[in-house]
């Protein structure tokens, strides 16, 4: 999936007139084979016009970059690192424990501008919409604030591992019922709703049987005080269903429930129940709306839970049909699951008839001003919809569209032909993650199983469906046409126009669909975790780097001051098996540098009497048994620093440092924990991240399409995170590429360096559903 934008500049070449290239690329070829005993490998380019030197071969030669002068030994303040830890007890593996292993070239101090670059409140970064108004004050406090603030933030630190479990639990809020405006109705629902109702302009209703209670509001049957009974809906239908909602309650903060609205704007929509009054009676708002009978759930309990294919695949079909001229409003529903489709009452001629009710999430996904798709955005703390039903991309807090309502229907249908879904039956604080996890290790093939090969089509399409992606409706609706009985027989009523339409629409699909064919999609959901390595490459002008893999704990060292004596520094580090992986170039714009091994993670003080002295955070990484690599640089232009580990990802806690000024600055994994590092005066103005259980190549894409690049990236076994930012100053060459490959790319490495592309970040971890 190569992807070529504008062009802008000389690919990896300085000056002008070349390519701004943007690229994404997947190998999982057993490239990059490991090599000597140990299983170790290493690389090197020596910035000799991008042109990479063979393995092994001795370096020093065409080093064009400036690296900082090495005074080996000069500052014996600085004293070792590792052997910090060593002292303090914490043999990070059977090999040097206890041994003072001199870390970053052994205490050297790089002479070069040992003053820290403190720009101080330059830039206001202007922040993402959902953080609007949030100023980003930079106060640029200078070494000592931040070493003021370390205390205060690690001590932060400790609070967080205490709260671990009740921020897994915010993460996903409000796991049954939609998040957004629902909750704090106690109040509404405790409120005895009148004995009759009248409003904007009605009859006058009693209010008798309660139907059902959501989060919103309660809704009962209305019987007309006086009125004919042989009228059984609109304006003047004897019976009515009657919407209660305290005007206390949270979806009436400003007003009227925003549910309202949306009724209004899908008058008339197809399948959408007729609203024909509504209004505001002493403590309550209330909607009059056509009477409805049992929903599918009841419907599906009732007949002992089970439901017929044929029963399901017309359910398929109208509700597609629903949703279509849904869609075609510009709205997305946001809640799609059984609970939310009723039927007519029973006894009436709509008595099969279906029905979608709860438009208190739906959301639009086309501006109703320009009539263009709403932007794609992830906030991986928002969760909106039930958790049984909601697609992967409303898990991960993705923007609502219109694959999502999909998605959910898919599993509403599944639901109700195998009576269970294989991700039921997760309790506790983690169940919205544990559930999604689950939903992305199920490929739609086994989802669908011993079921018409109808469903597992559908369902591969919607789990394939892009963000902004026009769904093709008429040819999901063929799919189920043949499989719902003859038309006199329907066990639900199908609108015959609608379908004629449909009908002459799928013609063209169909044949679409033939040319699509030739093409297939890859599948994005394939039920085969695997994991990789990542790698990012940045256009750079020719430059020292090298990479060295497998590495164990002991040999650390050795390569660190090798690389320190050639001037070069550790730009990103990863861990892949207890080894470790480094990358050290001469791009990175430290002075100095040390670093710790370290047998948990993190080492908490050792980064706090580091920070004292003036170092910031530059690079972490954990391996799975909670070892980590911690890099500690200085010549970094950061003002204030912050860190955070944390059981899940911790996105809220992003948000609220970005509030304060803070951008991340790197991230590391150990097994399934996040350690994030956030830092003030980190040169960029706005920030963003795509979280995912795989490798999140839409989100990626569109970010880059919007001026973001990949400024850091960590994975854990389930998830992968990039962080994405708009750099204050942007390069004139803003190539970035990235490459997922199961073994260390070494290969690949070296010919990117042959187009001036060096790696800028590395992780290994979870690609592939
Ligand atoms: N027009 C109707 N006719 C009959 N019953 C209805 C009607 N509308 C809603 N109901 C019943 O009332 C229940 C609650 O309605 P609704 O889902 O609209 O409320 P809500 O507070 O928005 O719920 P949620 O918490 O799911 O958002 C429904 O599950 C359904 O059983």
């Amino acid at each position: 999936m190569p992807q070529l934008r504008s062009r802008r500049s000389g690919e990896g070449g300085e000056g002008e007139g070349g390519s701004r290239q943007l690229r994404s690329r997947r190998t999982t070829a057993g490239q990059g084979k490991k090599k000597g005993g140990a299983g170790a490998g290493e690389g090197k380019n020596e910035g000799g016009k991008g042109s990479p030197k063979p393995e092994g071969r001795k370096e020093g030669q065409v080093a064009k970059a400036k690296a900082p002068p090495s005074q080996g030994g000069g500052n014996s303040g600085k004293t070792p690192v590792s052997g910090d830890a060593a002292k303090k007890g914490a043999p990070w593996s059977g090999g040097p424990s206890g041994k003072s292993t001199p870390a970053s070239g052994g205490g050297q101090k790089r002479a070069a501008a040992a003053k820290r670059n403190t720009p101080g409140a330059g830039g206001s970064g202007k922040k993402r919409t959902y953080n609007a108004g949030a100023k980003n004050k930079r106060s640029a406090p200078g070494a000592a604030a931040a070493g003021r603030n370390v205390n205060k933030l690690e001590r932060k630190d400790t609070e967080s591992r205490d709260k671990r479990n009740q921020q897994n639990n915010n993460q996903y809020v409000n796991n049954h019922k939609p998040a957004n405006n629902h909750g704090g109705e106690e109040e509404g629902s405790t409120a005895p709703v009148p004995d009759k109702a009248q409003v904007g302009g009605s009859p006058a209703y009693l209010v008798e049987k309660k139907l059902g209670k959501g989060g919103f509001g309660q809704v009962y049957t209305g019987r007309r005080v006086n009125g004919s009974e042989s009228v059984i809906d609109g304006a003047h239908a004897y019976k009515v269903a009657l919407k209660f909602e305290h005007r206390s309650s949270k979806g009436c903060g400003y007003g009227p429930p925003y549910e309202w609205s949306v009724y209004s704007a899908l008058s008339g929509c197809y399948g959408i129940p007729r609203v024909s009054y509504k209004g505001r009676q002493g403590d309550y708002y209330i909607m009059v709306m056509d009477l409805l009978g049992p929903s599918l759930w009841d419907v599906w309990n009732t007949q002992n839970q089970v439901m017929s294919q044929e029963m399901v695949a017309c359910i398929a079909l109208e509700s597609l049909v629903i949703l279509e001229n849904l869609h075609s409003k510009g709205y997305v529903h946001g809640d799609v699951k059984p609970e939310n489709f009723l039927l007519g009452p029973p006894g009436t001629p709509n008595s099969n008839k279906l029905y979608l009710v709860d438009l208190g999430l739906a959301t639009r996904w086309r501006d109703t001003v320009c009539n263009t798709h709403i932007e794609y955005d992830q906030r991986p703390d928002v969760f909106r919809g039930t958790v049984r039903y909601a697609s992967v991309h409303a898990h991960l807090g993705r923007n609502a569209s219109r694959r999502d309502d999909l998605e959910s229907l898919a599993y509403t249908l599944m639901f109700l032909l195998k009576g269970k879904l294989p991700w039921q039956g997760y309790q506790g604080d983690n169940k919205g993650f544990l559930v999604c996890k689950k939903k992305m290790a199920t490929s739609a093939e086994q989802m669908c199983k011993y079921s018409p090969p109808s469903f597992k089509q559908f369902t591969e399409y919607v789990m394939n469906l892009k963000y902004d992606e026009d769904p093709r409706y008429s040819w999901m609706i063929s799919l189920f046409e043949p499989l719902c009985g003859s038309a006199l027989q329907r066990p639900i009523k199908i609108n015959e126009s609608t379908l004629a339409k449909v009908g002459q629409k799928r013609t063209r699909d169909m044949l679409d669909d033939q040319e699509d064919e030739e093409a297939p999609k890859k599948k994005v959901r394939i039920g085969i975790p695997a994991l990789q390595w990542i790698t990012v490459y940045n256009a750079h002008r020719p430059m020292k780097q090298r990479y060295h893999y497998n590495v164990t704990s002991i040999r650390v060292s050795q390569h660190v001051e090798k690389g320190n004596d050639d001037g070069l520094f550790i730009s990103s580090i990863a861990c892949y098996q207890e080894l470790w992986a480094l990358i050290m170039d001469a791009g990175t714009g430290y002075t100095e540098q040390l670093y710790t091994l370290s047998s948990t993670f993190l080492p908490k003080d050792w980064i706090m009497e580091r920070w004292e002295e003036g170092y910031y955070i530059t690079s972490i990484t954990g391996s799975s048994v909670g070892r980590s690599f911690v890099v500690m640089s200085k010549g970094t232009p950061y003002t204030q620093q912050s860190y955070k580990v944390s059981d899940s990802f911790p996105f809220k806690w992003i948000n609220k440092k970005w509030k304060e000024g803070f951008y991340v600055t790197c991230m590391g994994t150990s097994n399934t924990r996040w350690a994030v590092v956030m830092s003030r005066n980190a040169g960029f103005v706005d920030q963003v991240v795509e979280l995912d259980f795989q490798y999140p190549s839409e989100g990626i894409h569109r970010r880059w399409d919007s001026g973001f690049r990949i400024t850091s990236c960590a994975a854990t076994p389930d998830q992968a995170a990039f962080v994405l930012s708009i750099p204050r100053k942007r390069p004139i060459d803003e190539t970035q590429e990235t490459l997922r490959t199961s073994a260390f790319p070494s290969a690949h490495v070296k010919e990117k360096w042959g187009k001036n592309l060096y790696i800028a970040s590395v992780a290994y971890g979870r690609t592939v559903s």
